[in-house]
C-alpha cells in the first residue's frame, strides 16, 4: 500500500540557505516526527510539501498522486497547524466555524463542538482574548474537524503545559488509529515525539541525515562514553558520530548491545532523541 505522502527530491534554494533534495514518506496510520536544529528547514519542508513556497524541484504525493497547483481539492484532506495562530483575532472560535463551514466540503460540526469542549475554550469570546496555547488548541480543533487523512504540524505543542501536551498526544494517538490517517510533525520537543511518533526523521542544514523508526533509535542506538584513551581502542567503523566534552568522549553507536560485548569494560547508555541530535549537530558525524 503506497504511503500517505510521499516527498521526493523536495529542494528549495533562499539566497543563504538550500533545502537539499529531500526525500522521506509518511507511511499509512503512523505519526513522522521530524527533527533538527533551528533553521535546519523543517518549515521550509512543511511549506514545500504544502505548496505555500515555490519549489525549485521535486514531487509531493498524497495517497500516491501529485499534489500539484491545479489539485488544490486535495488540500481538503489535509489540516494544517503551524506555530502562531492563522486566525483574525476578533473572530471567536463560533465565526471560525462559520467561514470553516463554508471553506470545507466535509467540515463536522459536532467534531469541532466536541474539541472545543475538550479543549475548555469557549465559542464566543474573541480570539484576542485567548492564552498561546488556547490558540493552539482552537488551530488544532479546526484542523481536525474538517476530515482531514493527513496532518501537518510545525511546532504544534509548543506553548502547551504538560498536561494539556499530554492530552494533545492522546489526540493525536486516537487519531491515526484509523489507517487512513497520518501525522507529520516537526517539534523541538522530542519527548513528546518519543511518546507517539513511529518514526523520525532528522534535518540538519538542509539535508535529510536519517528517516528511522523510533523504536530503532530508542531501543538499539546507544552512546558510548570513555576516556581519550579508551577512543583510541574503539574501531572508528562502529562511531556514527561522537564529541569531545573536556576528558570524556560521547559516542554515538547504531547498536549498543553489540558494541557491550565489543568493549566490555566500556560504559554505554541509552541514547535519547536529544542525545542523537546533539551529536549530529555538534559532534564530529564519521558514519
Ligand atoms: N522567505 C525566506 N527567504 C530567505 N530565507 C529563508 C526564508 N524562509 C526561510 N529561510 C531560511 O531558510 C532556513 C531554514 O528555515 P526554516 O524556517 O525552514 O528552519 P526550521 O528548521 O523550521 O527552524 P526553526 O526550528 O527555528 O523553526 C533558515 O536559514 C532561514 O533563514
Amino acid at each position: 500500500m503506497e504511503p500517505i505522502l510521499q516527498v521526493e527530491n523536495l529542494t528549495k534554494q533562499y539566497p543563504d540557505f538550500t533545502l537539499d533534495h529531500i526525500s522521506f514518506s509518511v507511511p499509512r496510520g503512523t505519526i513522522v516526527g521530524l527533527i533538527g536544529e533551528n533553521g535546519a528547514g523543517k518549515s521550509t519542508t512543511l511549506k514545500g510539501i504544502l505548496d505555500l513556497i515555490r519549489k525549485d524541484d521535486g514531487t509531493v504525493r498524497l495517497f500516491g498522486e501529485e499534489l500539484t497547483e491545479d489539485r488544490k481539492d486535495m488540500k481538503e484532506d489535509i489540516g494544517v497547524v503551524f506555530d502562531g495562530i492563522h486566525f483574525h483575532e476578533s473572530l471567536t472560535p463560533a465565526k471560525i466555524e462559520k467561514i470553516s463551514a463554508a471553506a470545507y466540503k466535509k467540515w463536522n460540526t459536532q467534531t469541532y463542538h466536541d474539541y472545543l469542549k475538550q479543549f475548555a475554550l469557549p465559542a464566543d469570546k474573541e480570539i484576542k482574548t485567548f492564552s498561546k496555547g488556547m490558540k493552539m488548541k482552537l488551530s488544532i480543533a479546526a484542523a481536525l474537524s474538517h476530515d482531514p487523512k493527513l496532518l501537518i504540524l510545525d511546532e504544534a505543542t509548543s506553548g502547551l503545559d504538560p498536561v494539556m501536551r499530554d492530552d494533545i498526544l492522546d489526540v493525536f494517538l486516537d487519531f491515526v488509529q484509523d489507517e487512513n490517517h497520518s501525522i507529520l510533525m516537526s517539534s523541538h520537543i522530542t519527548t513528546d515525539l518519543e511518546k507517539v511518533a513511529d518514526y523520525i526523521a532528522f534535518l540538519h542544514n538542509g539535508k535529510i541525515i536519517f528517516d528511522k523508526e523510533k523504536d530503532e533509535l530508542i531501543y538499539r542506538y546507544g552512546i558510548i562514553r570513555c576516556s581519550s584513551s579508551q577512543f583510541e581502542k574503539l574501531d572508528k567503523e562502529d562511531i556514527l558520530a561522537c564529541r569531545k566534552k573536556d576528558y570524556q568522549w560521547d559516542i554515538l553507536v547504531a547498536d549498543r548491545e553489540k558494541a557491550a560485548r565489543r568493549y566490555k569494560d566500556f560504559v554505554i547508555d541509552n541514547a535519547t532523541i536529544d542525545d542523537i541530535l546533539l551529536l549530529y549537530v555538534k559532534g564530529d558525524v564519521l558514519s
